[in-house]
């Protein structure tokens, strides 16, 4: 047994995956082969879902039926409703409340007593809580600030859908087509921490439903998705301060502080969902005759990259992107777990097909044996 301590369990390979690979030198990211750019041009969120869940694209037969499934599983039971109404009330956390929410699930699915290994149950179940995660948030939004939720319709695309919701207004061609490829490019991203986190549920026999919330609660931390709301405070913060980029990075350095959306534990160098992702960011400013954001966004990358040999992440420029779509800034998180649900579910597959309990072992370094005990009222 090596004794070799691996913090974070960097470098360590734990499993085999058919679902994507990174190549960090390289900047190149695949879902089963098809390249990340391919997909984010051509391929819509549920073709991408399809192609993680099943393995391969869809004909247009199995995606015609695949997206009906879906659309039709959009509205909430009456009682997950009222839980979400009462979470807006209590004004709790955008994640926290997707995370509650989605766990209250599995009390109204009609699969929630099968084996938790049953493929075909999961794949119903995954697509379930895949088309109920947006009504959810947009509900959420619509209710902590004062106004009543938008049924989902099912003549819409997940990606439409949602901002139909959120906004009750049908989103133009641009902000449909650019959430949509939003979400593509977040579905999947190897073992992540919020994918591990499922997997290590799951591994245990445990279900669909205990593992999806463990992984939007590991999402929801500074170090993985929650950085895509931090990237947007910072730059509104900048903004505010009235420096220019440079100077704002460097006193935030200066302070012992990190910059969110810069570093990844796999890329060395930008994220290739940031590239494409910043073309949008920059197409988006460019069409509201302000590229303010962007503008901040670049020199900020320039300068961290020439002095830090940091790279910008994924969600460096999804922030400023979903920022000019006009979104709220604390639901980008929940919009990451909209997506990343598709990786999830996948993996989840992935361990129950070939299972063994995930469990590593950690070195001891506390007080050495033989500490001699004595009764509380001794002490
Ligand atoms: C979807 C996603 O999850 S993408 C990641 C989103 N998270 C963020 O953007 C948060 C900011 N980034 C970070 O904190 C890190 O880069 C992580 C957590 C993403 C990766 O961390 P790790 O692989 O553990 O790298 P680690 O934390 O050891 O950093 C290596 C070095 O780079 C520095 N560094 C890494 N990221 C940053 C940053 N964003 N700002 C400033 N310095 C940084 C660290 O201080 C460290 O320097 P040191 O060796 O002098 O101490
Ligand atoms: O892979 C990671 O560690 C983080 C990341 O970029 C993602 O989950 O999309």
């Amino acid at each position: 047994m090596s004794e070799e301590l691996k913090k974070g369990l960097e470098g360590v390979l734990v499993a085999e995956s058919e679902l994507s690979y990174i190549d960090g030198d390289a900047g190149q990211l695949i879902y089963r082969g098809y390249s990340i750019d391919d997909l984010a041009r051509e391929a819509s969120f549920e073709e991408v879902l399809y192609l993680l869940w099943h393995g391969h694209l869809p004909s247009s037969e199995e995606l015609a039926a695949f997206t009906d499934e879906m659309s039709t599983e959009r509205q909430l039971d009456e009682n997950v409703l009222t839980t979400v109404r009462q979470l807006a009330e209590a004004d709790e956390n955008p994640m926290a409340a997707l995370r509650t929410a989605v766990s209250s699930l599995s009390a109204y699915d009609p699969d929630a007593d099968a084996e938790p290994t049953d493929r075909e149950a999961n794949l119903r179940k995954g697509r379930r809580i895949t088309a109920k995660i947006p009504t959810i948030i947009a509900a959420f939004t619509r209710l902590r600030d004062g106004n009543d939720p938008v049924a989902p319709r099912e003549d819409l695309s997940h990606a439409e859908n949602f901002l139909y919701m959120l906004n009750d207004e049908e989103p133009d061609d641009v902000l449909a087509e650019t959430f949509d490829m939003a979400l593509v490019l977040h579905a999947d991203h190897g073992l992540n921490a919020s994918t591990f986190s499922t997997m290590v549920v799951s591994s245990t026999l445990a279900d669909l439903h205990s593992a999806i919330p463990a992984g939007i609660g590991a999402l929801s931390g500074s170090l993985h998705g929650g950085a895509n709301q931090d990237v947007m405070e910072a730059l509104l913060d900048l903004d505010e301060s009235g420096k220019e980029p440079v100077q704002w990075v460097k006193d935030k350095l200066d302070a012992g502080e990190r910059v969110p959306g810069f570093g990844h534990r796999v890329y060395n160098v930008k994220d290739p969902r940031a590239r494409i992702l910043s073309d949008k960011s920059k197409a988006l400013g460019e069409a509201a005759g302000s590229l303010k954001w962007f503008e901040y966004s670049t020199e900020i990358e320039e300068w961290i990259g020439e002095n830090k040999g940091l790279a910008p992440n994924v969600d460096f420029y999804s922030a400023s992107t979903y920022y000019q779509m006009g979104i709220p800034v604390d639901i980008y998180t929940p919009i990451f777990a909209m997506s990343r649900i598709g990786g999830w579910i996948a993996h989840v597959l992935e361990q129950y097909d070939d299972n063994r309990l995930i469990r590593p072992r950690g070195r001891y370094v506390g007080p050495d044996a033989g500490q001699e005990f004595t009764p509380v009222d001794e002490r």
